[in-house]
């Protein structure tokens, strides 16, 4: 999995196209959002993640609350982002990673929002700009080996 981590003073999106032919099913005010004062997590899941999904889900959640802790926010945006990786994981593993690693965040306080899977999606950043604004992370399974 692949991670670029912003520290935002907002990121708001809006749905514009499917980008897949099923992508999430989602109601109409999952359309538009918008959260400020946000670290907005970037993430392309990748092949080699399907090795050993839940692993990933432990070690992004861990990676973002490192970072969060240090940018001192309590807003999280999840959001899938399938340019940070020349090896893509499938689209099912992809949401259902991205959707447990929401959960746990949200399982331990923090408040977490999720961009919508499968779309193409006009979005608006605020980076801040300050030294740990702009961060990126690679995490892979345990035993497996990036190529
Ligand atoms: N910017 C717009 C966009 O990226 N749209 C992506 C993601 O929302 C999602 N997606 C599909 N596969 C993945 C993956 N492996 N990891 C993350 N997201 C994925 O499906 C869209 C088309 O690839």
């Amino acid at each position: 999995m692949r991670i670029l981590l912003i520290h935002s003073d907002y990121l708001e999106y809006e749905v514009k196209d499917k980008a897949l032919k099923k992508p999430e099913e989602i109601s109409e005010n999952q359309k538009k959002g918008r959260l400020d004062e946000v670290l907005a997590v970037f993430m392309s899941v990748e092949k080699v993640d399907e090795q050993n999904p839940e692993e990933i889900v432990k070690k992004a959640v861990k990676e973002i609350e490192e970072v969060v802790s240090q940018v001192k926010t309590n807003n999280i945006f999840v959001y899938p982002f399938a340019h940070l990786s020349s090896e893509l994981g499938s689209p099912d593993v992809a949401l259902r990673i991205l959707k447990e690693i929401e959960n746990e965040l949200k399982n331990k306080g923090y408040n977490v929002r999720r961009a919508p899977f499968g779309y193409y999606k006009a979005f608006k950043l605020s980076c801040k700009g300050h030294p740990l604004a702009e961060l990126s992370r690679t995490i892979v399974p345990g035993e497996a080996k990036k190529e």
